[in-house]
């Protein structure tokens, strides 16, 4: 987790709308506008539904945008790209998704999974290398090379999230988008892909988007936070910061159903519900800086309420 100011992506005024039915349009990403820095972690964290994995496909292309722009080491990854630009966009932003097991092809052989991004970049001259080079991602991710050989259905939960991750890594990544990498996992198991994660940080000078439901693990691996609500983020600041200083009622919320180890502070911890209609009406709410770094969506009434109570 070592963090730069220097941007790897800027988001800028994103907007991913579906046509739902003949006249419902769902707007599960409603103007997103933010950046994330070389080497770090930025979470994304929100109830179901709230817009991050289409946020995270949109960024990543999986989409194309309704609105808005991404722009990746200065390059806007939404404008009209030739195949061969996208090849490389495609390989500098990888993704690992929150069920191993159904985003890995059961028929094919580990081997297979992970070096199909080799064969399609053609990153590796001969079968020889393709081979090592598989043989070397299993290790990097704590697997071992007799693992190449086997189908998905061999290995535990675990196991497959780390050959997901091996599979992002064989084309030399630079983002890596992890759509709830742990949710599914047993919590015991949960530390250890975090812990591989944040290794392979470190030793590779990743940048993640590390996508949650709730912010107990997301504080632990993120440099900065950023809090969704229905398509739109509402708080976004230094981890350490967003829990000192939640500002927003719904990071509060969030907050407050996060069971803590201190039994004294757990006894009288209440569950705050978030109520939309207690904001002030009086104009459009916007995203505002409130202290560098910490930004939250509010109007200009609220935000003075909000500064009284920055700690
Ligand atoms: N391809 C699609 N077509 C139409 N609506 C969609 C599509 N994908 C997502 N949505 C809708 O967009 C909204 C946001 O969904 P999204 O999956 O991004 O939320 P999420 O926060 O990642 O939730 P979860 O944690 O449950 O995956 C939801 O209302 C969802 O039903």
């Amino acid at each position: 987790m070592s963090q730069s100011q220097e941007k790897l992506l800027e988001i800028k005024g994103l907007k991913q709308h579906f046509q739902s039915g003949r006249n419902n349009v769902v707007k599960a990403v409603d103007g997103l506008t933010f950046d994330i820095y070389k080497g770090e972690t930025f979470g994304l964290v929100g109830e179901s539904g709230c817009g991050k994995s289409t946020t995270g496909r949109t960024i990543i292309r999986l989409y194309d945008a309704t609105d808005g722009e991404v722009l990746f080491d200065g390059e806007n990854v939404h404008g009209k790209k030739n195949k061969s630009e996208m090849k490389k966009f495609n390989r500098k932003m990888q993704m690992i998704f929150q069920d191993p097991y159904a985003s890995l092809n059961p028929r094919m052989k580990v081997m297979d999974t992970i070096a199909e991004g080799l064969d399609i970049h053609g990153l590796v001259k001969d079968q020889k290398e393709r081979q090592k080079k598989v043989e070397d991602l299993l290790e990097t991710v704590g697997l071992n090379k007799e693992h190449a050989n086997r189908y998905p259905h061999e290995f535990s939960g675990g196991q497959r999230q780390r050959i997901g991750i091996a599979r992002a890594l064989a084309v030399d990544p630079d983002f890596i988008i992890a759509d709830e990498p742990i949710s599914a996992l047993d919590v015991s198991i949960q530390a250890q892909v975090v812990n591989l994660m944040r290794k392979l940080q470190r030793e590779q000078g990743l940048t993640y988007l590390f996508i949650a439901h709730d912010l107990s693990m997301v504080k632990y691996i993120s440099d900065r936070i950023g809090v969704m609500y229905f398509g739109k983020l509402v708080e976004l600041a230094d981890s350490d910061e967003l829990y000192k200083n939640p500002l927003h009622p719904y990071t509060q919320s969030l907050l407050s159903a996060i069971p803590l180890p201190d039994p004294d502070y757990e006894r009288n911890r209440q569950r705050k519900n978030y109520d939309p209609t207690q904001h002030d009406t009086s104009e459009e709410p916007e995203f505002r800086e409130i202290k560098p770094g910490h930004w939250i969506l509010c109007t200009t009434k609220e935000l003075e309420q909000y500064k009284k109570q920055l700690k």
